[in-house]
C-alpha cells in the first residue's frame, strides 16, 4: 500500500478524482496527506470531507524555500510518505523535496508539453489559437514542466470554445487521466 501525499494550492478537483479513483478502483495506494501553500484554498476543505490530514504552508513564514520543503519534508517523513502527487500545486519543487523523493513526483499540466509550460498552460493555449491541445503527467525535475512525460492526452479545441469551455474539457480529461496514470504506475511499481 503506497502512501501518497498530494500537493495542491486551489480548487482542489484533482484532489477529489484521485481519492474517489483510489477508493472506487481499490487502488494499492493510500493518501495519508494534502500539502498545500494557501490556508484559505478550498481544497482544504475537501479533504477535510474525506477525513484527510492537512499540512498548511506559508512560505512567507519561512527564511527561503529550502526552510520552507524542510518543514513540509519533516511533515512528510511524519506519516512515512513515499511518493508526491503534484494537483496544482503552484510552487517550483526545490532541492530538498527533489532529493528526499527521486523519481518519485508526479505533476498534471493542463497543456501538451513542451507546448505552454508554467502555471497558465490552458489560457495560453487558447490565446495562441491551436486546435488541440491537451494534458500531460510527467515526472518532476529540477526544471519547470521539462521532467521525463508519463502521459499525454490530446484535448481539441472547438471554433465555440470559450475560455472557461475549453477549462472544462481539459479539467474533464485531467480527472480521468490522472487516476489512469496513478494506477498504471502503481501496477509497475514505479511509484
Ligand atoms: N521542480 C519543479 N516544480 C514544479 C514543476 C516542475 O516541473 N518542476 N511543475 C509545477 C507546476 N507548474 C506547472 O505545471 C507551475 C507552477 C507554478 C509556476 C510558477 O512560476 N509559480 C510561481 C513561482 C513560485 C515559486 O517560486 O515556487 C510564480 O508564478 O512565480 C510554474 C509552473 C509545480 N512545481
Ligand atoms: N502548472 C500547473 C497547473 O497549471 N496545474 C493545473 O492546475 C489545475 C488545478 O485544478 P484543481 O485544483 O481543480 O485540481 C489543473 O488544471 C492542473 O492541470
Amino acid at each position: 500500500m503506497r502512501k501518497i501525499a498530494i500537493f495542491a494550492s486551489g480548487t482542489g478537483t484533482n484532489f477529489v478524482a484521485l481519492v474517489q479513483a483510489i477508493k472506487a478502483r481499490q487502488l494499492p495506494a493510500q493518501v495519508v496527506l494534502l500539502v498545500c501553500d494557501h490556508q484559505d484554498a478550498p481544497v482544504l476543505q475537501r479533504a477535510q470531507a474525506f477525513n484527510i490530514p492537512s499540512f498548511v504552508i506559508n512560505f512567507k513564514d519561512y527564511a527561503n524555500k529550502a526552510a520552507a520543503e524542510t518543514a513540509i519534508l519533516a511533515a512528510l517523513q511524519a506519516r512515512d510518505v513515499q511518493a508526491i502527487l503534484l494537483a496544482g500545486y503552484m510552487r517550483i519543487i526545490g532541492p530538498t523535496l527533489l532529493a528526499a523523493y527521486p523519481n518519485k513526483i508526479i505533476n498534471i499540466h493542463p497543456a501538451l508539453l513542451p507546448k505552454f509550460p508554467g502555471a497558465h498552460g490552458i489560457e495560453d493555449a487558447f490565446q495562441a489559437g491551436v486546435k488541440e491541445t491537451g494534458v500531460t503527467i510527467h515526472f518532476i525535475d529540477a526544471g519547470v514542466d521539462s521532467g521525463p512525460i508519463i502521459a499525454q492526452k490530446a484535448v481539441p479545441v472547438l471554433p465555440t470554445d470559450d475560455l472557461d469551455s475549453l477549462e472544462t474539457r481539459i479539467h474533464a480529461t485531467e480527472h480521468v487521466l490522472y487516476p489512469d496514470v496513478l494506477a498504471d504506475l502503481l501496477k509497475k511499481g514505479a511509484l
